[in-house]
């Protein structure tokens, strides 16, 4: 990572010219600006910078849209703060003489804006300290690579676009091989951002990979997550293709973004593992019967968007069925690891999914079952996708309802908070009900 003075020191030299200073909106992406290195130094170091509130308060398209107490015509579209958080701060690789630091969002007059999230994070990981507990985090992102760039991708409709490998490369070595140099270039540029890379492995849709990050604690994991979607997207639209982080692309596997999630003491031992009879702890336990007993009402903040809910299907790997087992891929919740290494998997989150929100979820989760010491339903064992078992919700309205009667998210994370991500589910819905599909026109222009 960079500190202060290395960048000062950068920027004498000319190395460094640019200093991207962003925030993580209700979608997950990276807004901000592209600031001089001499102005971020002198002005936004010791002062902050502003933005217009309304990052907080669009859609996808960035349309203004109606309901949001925060920001609205009505309130004036003001500033809010982003102050930049310097311990984030890391040069860029992929471009030329860059660094980038990441911004908490303040209200002008002082005070965290509650919607923003990685200040929704940063209360559940309040609660934790509270308690002692610290969250330790990994998220494994799935996307697609096509040889179309970007722009011939959207000229396109999206239609016709080819997969940068034709077939099936889960973890096959020729398939990653066909695509070492742009995935070379992700993995060596995230390192050089500051990122603990793993590994990378071929995946089963045609042209889909996984790119695997040392877990670390929760908030810089979705920090590196943000970062690393936008630099991979960059990247690879710098080679001249595209990739793909939505949910489910085509109706073949979806791109998940499971997340595991371990708990530390104060004084940094592990602590889900103990002499209870599946090697776990009481913290194990009621941990995961909070996952369990919250996922349905939470799932919103797993599966965002109207498309994160075709993921969902029998045998497709991603879960339909809220039960947890050891090293079960058809459970919403695997238990992976022993011992010290003792965590829990959550299957539920696509590619599409906003870390900061997902990750207070868990943990929100997490707590309530600690907090309630709840019991632990036994194990599933064997095909999840056939066990009856509740489950996951399967499209974005019932996920929203589920999350309004939900008083585990209002009393985690305010009413506040639930009202703001409530609205921005009811904005998705009204604009894919307003919306007329391909589906829909294949189906019904000559043949209805
Ligand atoms: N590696 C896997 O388990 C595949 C996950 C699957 N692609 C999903 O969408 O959930």
């Amino acid at each position: 990572m960079l500190t202060v003075d290395r960048l000062r020191e950068l920027a004498d030299s000319g190395a460094i010219d640019t200093v991207l200073v962003a925030m993580t909106d209700m979608q997950g992406r990276l807004q901000g600006k592209r600031c001089a290195a001499r102005y971020f130094l002198e002005e936004v170091v010791p002062h902050a910078t502003e933005a217009c509130n309304y990052l907080l308060a669009v859609d996808v398209d960035m349309n203004t849209v109606d309901g949001f107490a925060m920001s609205s015509w009505e309130k004036g579209y003001g500033d809010f703060v982003l102050r930049p958080d310097l311990g984030t701060l890391r040069l860029l690789p992929w471009h030329p003489g860059t660094a980038l630091v990441l911004a908490d969002v303040e209200w002008v007059e002082g005070g965290a804006v509650p919607a923003s999230p990685r200040q929704v994070l940063r209360g559940q990981v309040d609660r934790l300290a509270e308690r002692g507990l610290t969250a330790y985090v990994g998220t494994e992102l799935e996307f697609i690579v096509f040889d179309d760039s970007y722009e011939q991708a959207w000229r396109r409709g999206y239609r016709e676009l080819a997969p940068a490998n034709q077939y099936n490369v889960d973890y096959s070595l020729l398939g990653t091989g066909r695509l070492e140099p742009l995935l070379r270039r992700i993995r060596n540029e995230m390192a050089g951002a500051g990122m603990y890379v793993e590994s990378a492995k071929g995946e089963c849709n045609p042209g889909q990979h996984e790119i695997a990050f040392r877990y670390t604690d929760a908030l810089s994991t979705c920090d590196n997550h943000s970062i690393y979607k936008t630099g991979a997207k960059e990247i690879a639209a710098q080679e001249g293709r595209s990739l793909t982080f939505m949910a489910k692309y085509n109706e073949r596997e979806g791109n998940s973004c499971h997340i595991h999630l371990s708990l530390r003491s104060a004084e940094g031992e592990p602590v889900l593992a103990g002499d209870g009879p599946r090697g776990f702890s009481p913290v194990m336990e009621h941990f995961l019967a909070g996952q369990l007993a919250c996922l349905r009402e939470l799932t919103y903040f797993f599966a965002p968007n109207i498309n994160s809910y075709k993921r969902f299907a029998a045998g497709s790997f991603a879960p339909t069925a809220v039960a947890w087992g050891t090293d079960n891929r058809t459970c919403a919740l695997r238990v992976v690891g022993h011992g010290p290494s003792l965590r829990v998997e959550n299957r539920v989150p696509g590619g599409d999914v906003n870390p900061y929100l997902a990750v207070a979820a868990l943990v929100a989760a997490g707590l309530h079952g600690i907090e309630h010491e709840l019991p632990l339903e036994p194990e599933f064992t064997g095909n999840a996708y056939a066990s009856g078992k509740p489950a996951v919700p399967s499209n974005l309205r019932d996920a929203a309802a589920l999350l309004a009667k939900s008083e585990v998210a209002r009393t985690a994370f305010g009413d506040e908070v639930v009202e703001h991500y409530l609205n921005s589910a009811r904005v998705e819905l009204a604009a894919f009900d307003a919306a007329v599909t391909d589906w829909e026109r294949i189906r019904g222009f000559e043949r209805l």
